[in-house]
């Protein structure tokens, strides 16, 4: 989920997802969840919280607020900005290490394996944490962990969050946003690229704490090589070959060792930790027998390897869509891998395997930054948890089993999210199903339109319960479909049409409120029974296959006038009997306006296809 600076500094407005109705928090009582239960305990108040503090905590437009220990800190920032290469880290784990406890958090479980090998070796007991494993180091007071892993729920001295300009990515930005807010810590040291100091000043503006920005230029020299490599036998040792798949990185390595020359390690992201630490470690020994390095992107941050070239297979990746270049900053990321400070390589070099990508790789390299504009934002489990508590229609457990469903779909973070708190009835198929249809046809087209997602069939009144209860399912596929469109405007564009089927969806099921169970009716008329509308004159309009007496009579002109519930009689009359329908004077407005004119009219709703 992203969040723009104008909307975590300005507005703070989180438009992305309803924001719920917190004011209904004021009646909210007692450990509503596991996080305000271990505030509470924390702070040390009773299990009641004051409704103010209780608004700040899951107040979605004031993230920085949802970490109280934190906050109750005035921290020191540091933030180390500049180039790769440059000893920012380092730096940064040298005041790490000096202080008495301390957490650093990277975006490789590699990164906090070598931090924790790291202090380790230099007698400072550290803890390694990540997703995957948890090696505990008997009295360690520090922990290297990955940033998802970030512990905000001790008091350290100090803390590192490396490559902090991830906080900008999309999927996981919002792991560098939870850090840099919740580390309760009373200095926090910050890594990365100039491109983040603006977003950064900004966020820590909103925190109250204090700001240092300290600059690094490169420790030893980058060279793009005005050469391509042009085919892999042309390989060196200290090469580390750049490919985007696991597919073409076996590929590759299956050509070069069939010149009988080399051996490669490889790193990729889905390699288990492990065998990553493994392979890297066998290529960074000189004596291993791995000359060659074969990786993907995995190996772009932060790790000191003993490479000396750099060479991209290709500057394009497939992001699961699509193939996408390279933005600048991935490739200055990952070219700046060569030649490391301290490594075998005093000098780093970087080329690509085809004449064609050369002049985007020497463009990319030259490149200055460009500024980071937006932070990931993403409530917690139990703000979600909170937020489902106020929302009795939409309980936790529902949003859980919405994500189950979706979970084969290809979405963004924020659709995704958007798709699980949408108004759901799980347990009726014919909405379970729409979700589905409409899901498919935002991920395969990028756009739902209701024509193409329902099919049109003609409806009556209904008449017996089971029609009845297909009738209300599509009134909340309609519901469904309006609620989406206006959360994603561009691709649920039927929205019009969804609220007048829905209205009429809305008269059919109270017609058939009063028709089922009674007499079967045929041919049924909606007229409206008083008289005296005096500014519309008598006449039929055709409405869903009902035709309408629109006169109108002075009662209700009067009521109108005297603002009073502008409801109207209308009768129902077909052959057999006549019964009444209250129908509000705008919906009848609406339809004369807006749908008899139209040739169609909406004599027909558009019913699913797995209605029938
Ligand atoms: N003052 C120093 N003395 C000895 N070695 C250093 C010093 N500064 C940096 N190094 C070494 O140089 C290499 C690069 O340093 P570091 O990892 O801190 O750079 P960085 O700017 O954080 O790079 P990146 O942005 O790529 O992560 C590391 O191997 C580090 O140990």
């Amino acid at each position: 989920m992203m969040l723009t600076l104008k909307q975590l500094l300005g507005a703070r407005r989180w438009s992305l997802i309803p924001v719920p109705s917190l004011r209904q928090l004021d009646q909210a009582e007692g450990d509503t969840s596991p996080f305000l239960g271990t505030f509470c305990c924390k702070a040390g108040t009773s299990s009641k919280l004051q409704p103010s503090t209780l608004l700040d905590l899951t107040d979605l437009t004031l993230p920085h607020k949802w970490y109280p220990s934190a906050r109750s800190k005035k921290r020191l920032i540091v933030l180390h900005v500049g180039p790769t290469n440059s000893g920012k880290t380092f730096k940064a784990l040298q005041r790490l290490q000096l202080c008495s406890s301390g957490v650093y958090c990277g975006p490789l479980r590699l990164l906090a394996w070598e931090v924790a090998e790291r202090l380790n070796k230099s007698n400072t007991a550290c803890s390694l944490i990540t997703g995957q494993e948890r090696r505990e180091v008997d009295g360690a007071r520090h922990k290297a962990m990955t940033v998802e892993m970030a512990d905000i729920s001790r008091e350290y001295e100090c803390g590192v969050i490396d490559e902090i300009q991830m906080i900008g990515c999309q999927e996981r930005g919002f792991s560098f946003t939870r850090a840099l807010l919740g580390l309760a810590v009373n200095e926090l040291h910050l890594c990365g690229d100039p491109a983040v100091v603006p977003l950064i000043q900004d966020i820590i503006a909103t925190t109250g704490d204090s700001l240092q920005v300290q600059h690094y230029s490169r420790l030893s020299p980058l060279v793009p090589l005005s050469r391509p490599l042009k085919a892999y036998s042309n390989v060196k040792r200290g090469d580390c070959i750049i490919a985007f798949s696991r597919r073409e990185i076996f590929s590759i390595k299956k050509k070069i060792e069939a010149e009988g020359k080399f051996k490669c390690a490889v790193v990729y992201g889905s390699l288990p930790p492990e065998a990553r630490t493994r392979q890297a470690e066998q290529f960074n020994d000189s004596s291993s027998g791995y000359d060659i390095l074969v990786a993907s992107d995995a190996i772009g941050m932060g790790l000191n390897l003993n490479i000396r070239r750099i060479v991209f297979s290709t500057l394009e990746k497939f992001d699961g869509t699509r193939f996408r270049p390279l933005d600048v900053m991935q490739i200055k990321q990952i070219a700046g891998r060569a030649g490391r400070y301290g490594s075998s390589f005093q000098k780093g070099e970087v080329t690509c395997l085809d004449l064609y990508d050369l002049p985007r790789l020497h463009n990319s390299i030259a490149a200055p930054s460009v500024p980071i504009k937006a932070a990931g934002l993403f409530p917690s489990l139990d703000q979600l948890a909170l937020y489902s508590s106020v929302h009795s229609s939409r309980t936790f457990a529902t949003i859980l089993e919405v994500a189950r469903l979706l979970d084969e779909f290809p979405m963004s973070i924020k659709d995704r999210f958007l798709f699980c708190i949408c108004p759901i009835d799980l347990d009726n198929q014919v909405v379970t199903g729409a979700l589905l249809k409409f899901a498919t046809e935002y991920c395969k087209y990028g756009g739902v339109s209701l024509g193409t997602s329902l099919s049109s069939s003609s409806t009556q009144i209904p008449r017996t319960q089971g029609a009845l209860v297909e009738l209300e399912s599509l009134n909340k596929v309609f519901d469904l479909y309006i609620w989406l469109s206006f959360r994603l405007e561009d691709a649920f564009v039927d929205r019009d049409s969804a609220i007048t089927q829905k209205e009429l969806c809305g008269i059919l099921i109270e017609a058939g409120l009063k028709m089922v169970g009674s007499k079967k009716t045929k041919n049924v008329q909606i007229k409206r029974q008083a008289s005296g509308f005096n500014t519309r004159e008598k006449s039929q309009a055709n409405l869903g296959g009902f035709s309408v007496d629109k006169d109108i009579g002075d009662l209700l002109e009067s009521k109108k006038n005297k603002n009073e519930t502008w409801k109207e009689s209308c009768i129902f009359e077909d052959d057999v009997e006549s019964s009444r329908l209250n129908l509000s004077i705008q919906e009848l407005d609406y339809y004369e306006r807006k749908d008899c004119k139209k040739a169609q009219g909406p004599s027909q709703l558009w019913t699913p296809k797995w209605v029938s």
